[in-house]
């Protein structure tokens, strides 16, 4: 199996363009089937993610042809309704095209998409949605299967505001009959990107961005031309980058909006950070201080960004707690960390950290992709070599993450056997 070699680096020095964000791009992607027509997105990030998409779209019947950043989606022709388990399996947003086959088609049969590493990740809260507005849904031998005779506008309170709960009632609406309110939904960036793109195509989405989100049903929507925003998470990664090594990254193609608790936790371990009007520069301090984290839905501090920090604070000059509140297991990554010579211990949702002078260079799985991610970076600041295997999820996640490291001076490379 490929895996990424990493060994010791000096201080990461230079300039880095963030990609379209995977968490923006999958929704937007998913709601191109709501339109009798031709899509195109730009900006999209060249990740596994992406392919698998572009292949469940073409499974049901889409035209797909992705290109120098931009993907090209023709719904025009859709003749299947179903997602099966081969697909669903590699990536749980494939459920996200539920909402748009039903709004579309009033039916749609999908794979359970089961749990994975960070948690057992449910989607009742999808479904209760999609009851509320007029459709019988059944689970029947792994497939979640749903028809209606129209779907209808209807009050939704989600009891989390789950970000794909949100999405996917949110691409259902669109073309339902009447309105549809959403409560307590996800604030997240990647929830106004798809709203900005639903009403592209001729729909109207107001309030998304804030917790109650209004959605006026219209009777068709038509194919538009949409650009992705910046990958947050992927930005958070290369800043954590430049804290860990000591470093100095300018991050261009980002907006520092979306990253104003990550950017409040780096200042408070010391870093400086000076944000320009689609770059942030930061630069890493001479000793990281320790802090306590807690994750939260957006405007909160990120899940996604969790395990990378927790490779940061490892070598924090003191003790640190991080909290865990948005998935019940994703501390998958602390085994490995400990491994490498980090002292963590877990208590149910927190860990406590203490921080360590050095990380040893060590072989370590990566459980999934931000764990993945946070591996490397232990990797550029430990003795000797790190060697992260089951790389895959790492490259569901991040564009050519060994070529933009090795431009700003890291010592990586990815090993294919
Ligand atoms: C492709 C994508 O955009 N993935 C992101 C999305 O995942 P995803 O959309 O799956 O995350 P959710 O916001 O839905 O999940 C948050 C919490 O709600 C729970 N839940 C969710 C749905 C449901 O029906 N019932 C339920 O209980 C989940 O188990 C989890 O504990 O948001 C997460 C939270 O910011 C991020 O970590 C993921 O990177
Ligand atoms: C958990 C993540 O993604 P997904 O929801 O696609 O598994 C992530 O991006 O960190």
């Amino acid at each position: 199996m490929a895996h990424i070699l990493v060994r010791k680096s000096g201080p990461l020095k230079g300039n880095v363009k963030i990609s379209g964000a995977k968490n923006a791009v999958l929704p937007v992607i998913a709601a191109t089937l709501l339109a009798d027509g031709v899509s195109t997105i730009k900006g999209v990030p060249d990740l596994r993610d992406v392919h698998v998409m572009s292949d469940l779209l073409r499974h049901l019947g889409a035209k797909v042809e992705f290109k120098d950043e931009t993907l090209v989606v023709d719904a025009t022709n859709i003749n299947s309704y179903d997602a099966p388990y081969e697909l669903v399996s590699k990536m749980r947003a494939s459920f996200l095209i539920m909402g748009p086959l039903l709004a579309r088609f009033n039916r749609s049969k999908i794979s359970m998409p089961g749990g994975c590493a960070i948690g057992t990740r449910p989607i009742d809260l999808h479904l209760k949605g999609f009851k509320a507005m007029n459709a019988l849904v059944d689970m029947e031998h792994g497939y979640v299967e749903a028809h209606t005779k129209g779907l209808e506008g209807h009050k939704i309170y989600l009891d989390f505001p789950s970000v794909g709960a949100t999405e996917n009632i949110m691409m259902a609406a669109a073309l339902a009959d009447g309105v549809t309110v959403i409560e307590n939904a996800a604030e997240e960036p990647e929830i106004v990107d798809l709203s900005n793109f639903i009403n592209e195509m001729g729909g109207k989405v107001k309030g998304a961005g804030t917790k109650t989100i209004k959605i006026t049903g219209v009777k068709a929507l038509h194919g538009a031309e949409h650009i992705v925003i910046p990958d947050r998470i992927e930005a958070g990664t290369y800043m954590v980058a430049a804290a860990i090594t000591k470093g100095d990254i300018v991050l261009e193609n980002v907006i520092p909006d979306h990253l104003r608790p990550v950017m409040a936790k780096l200042i408070e371990m010391g870093c400086v950070v000076e944000e320009g009007e689609s770059t942030i520069r930061v630069i890493g301090p001479k000793n990281i201080m320790p802090t306590d984290i807690k994750t939260m839905p957006h405007p909160g501090f990120p899940t996604d960004l969790q395990s990378p920090f927790m490779a940061l604070l490892s070598i924090a000059e003191g003790n640190s707690m991080v909290i865990e509140t948005v998935f019940e297991n994703r501390f998958m990554n602390v085994p490995e960390l400990n491994r490498m010579g980090a002292d963590i211990k877990i208590e149910g949702k927190s860990a406590v950290i203490q921080g360590v002078k050095n990380l040893e260079g060590s072989n370590v799985v990566a459980t999934d992709l931000r764990a993945g991610a946070a591996l490397i970076l232990s990797g550029m600041v430990a003795e000797g070599q790190t060697r992260v295997t089951e790389i895959y999820h790492v490259e569901r996640g991040y564009v050519d993450i060994v070529k933009k490291l090795s431009s700003l001076g890291a010592n990586i490379e990815k090993i294919e056997d």
